[in-house]
């Protein structure tokens, strides 16, 4: 058991939280008037553990599969979460970012500015521990206007409670890493591995392999362990001249590098999923205290394309919700980092069936390579500097490194409306 004596001092030593005050959300006569997405949803409180609750399982596995071998993404409710644990989490993250600019510097994720990151040595303000401050990405040479901080190793408390873990954070949430630490644990043991054991039901492979091959913890051993990072998200107004400029999208157009991603759901409609077939954005709408949880490009390659990490964006919030602040939770499952992501990993029955196995052009490849080299492309300015919403396209070991390749699999408008827009995918080197 480690010394957790500096921990229990600043928990003593901790100031009282604010109240964050979350922005109403639209009523839904006014919602219905955008473009949004009827997202499946999942009643998590019908999961019944043990043989007697498999009709059960076997239900919300069906529903299961229809999200994730459509659009990817899924509402997720009575998650077992009292809105008081959601605004805690929020108020945590109103503190970090109140904290004055010169701190803010001394717990970066990486550099100040993407361009002046090393990759080699860091993961950068996407991926490492700490703060991703406001201008580190570019959009049409607009500077970003989000800032985030990462907590990584959560689920090892002799790594996250050590001296060594707390003093890697700013001083005034020291005393509240327990907080992150149990909203964290809690959606990666009851939320992660039950949408591990509906897929498994999807798969037709035995209930629990999912979760005890790839995403079980380790006791020190984040490497071999289930995991990832949790983020707290603020997003600011740019400037009407950068939203010009930016075409209001807020974060580009991407997917997710993890195995599945676990959001809160937002009352500001802001987040749009790209629809897989025709190409048009869709905002998704909001559930209050319940999750949106979408497969990651992880998944995706395990299932060899059935499950579909798609592509989504934070577009500027509609007219009514104007000026009202985003703010939001993440958590980015990555499993075992030795995960070699293709079907033939699992031999699923149900994809052997379907048709859908390893396509000849991709590698053979751990879930490591694939998070570190998409890694190391985020935020570049040769692949993100550009007009419009897609990046430039880069194959990575025989994969798109953003999954647009929905565009290649479309009807012929779509791939017509993207080639006229950016002409037909490229390659560079990376
Ligand atoms: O803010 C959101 O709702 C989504 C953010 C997102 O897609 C991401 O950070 O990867
Ligand atoms: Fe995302």
């Amino acid at each position: 058991m480690t010394n957790r004596n500096l921990f229990e001092k600043e928990v003593k030593e901790r100031a009282p939280l604010q109240e964050f005050k979350e922005p109403n959300p639209l009523p839904e006569e006014i919602a219905a008037q955008y473009p949004t997405i009827d997202l499946v949803s999942i009643d998590l409180s019908q999961y019944e553990e043990g043989n007697s609750g498999l009709e059960k399982r076997k239900a919300l596995a069906k529903q299961l599969e229809t999200a994730l071998s459509t659009s990817g993404f899924f509402h997720l409710s009575n998650v077992g979460l009292a809105p008081e644990v959601f605004n805690r989490v929020r108020s945590i993250g109103q503190l970090l970012m109140s904290i004055p600019d010169e701190e803010k510097v001394q717990y970066l994720a990486g550099a100040l500015t993407s361009d002046e990151e090393d990759r080699s040595k860091s993961l950068g303000g996407e991926r490492g521990s700490g703060f991703k401050p406001k201008k580190y990405w570019s959009n049409n040479n607009v500077r970003d206007s989000i800032e985030h901080y990462n907590f990584r190793d959560f689920l090892h408390d002799d790594i996250f409670l050590s001296d060594e873990g707390v003093l890697k954070h700013p001083k005034a949430v020291r005393g509240y890493l327990r907080d992150i630490s149990d909203y964290f644990n809690y959606l990666h043991y009851e939320i992660v591995r039950k949408i591990c054991n509906l897929s498994d039901i999807i798969l037709e492979i035995p209930e629990g392999t999912l979760w005890n091959n790839y995403m079980r913890v380790i006791d020190n051993d984040p490497f071999h362990s289930g995991g990832g990072f949790g983020r707290l998200m603020r997003y600011y107004n740019p400037s009407p001249e950068d939203e010009v400029k930016t075409n209001q999208s807020w974060l580009r157009g991407h997917s997710d590098g993890s195995f599945i991603t676990v959001l809160t759901s937002n009352p500001i409609l802001s987040l749009q999923i790209r629809d897989y077939e025709t190409g048009e954005w869709k905002f998704v709408t909001h559930k209050p205290d319940s999750l949106v949880v979408n497969v990651g490009d992880g998944f995706e390659f395990l299932s060899g394309g059935y499950f579909k990490s798609s592509i989504h964006r934070v577009h500027s919030p509609v007219e009514e919700q104007k000026g009202e602040t985003r703010f939001q939770i993440i958590y980015f499952v990555d499993p075992d980092r030795s995960l070699v992501i293709d079907p033939e990993t699992i031999n699923s029955p149900k994809l052997n069936r379907l048709g859908y196995h390893k396509p000849k052009e991709w590698e053979k490849i751990t879930f490591d390579q694939w998070n570190d080299n998409k890694g190391r492309l985020f935020g570049k300015n040769a692949v993100n500097n550009v007009k419009g919403d897609e990046p430039v396209v880069v194959k990575l070991f025989g994969r798109l490194h953003e999954r647009w390749h929905q565009v290649d699999n479309a009807q012929p408008p779509a791939i017509a409306e993207h080639e006229r827009l950016y002409g037909p995918p490229t390659s560079i080197n990376v």
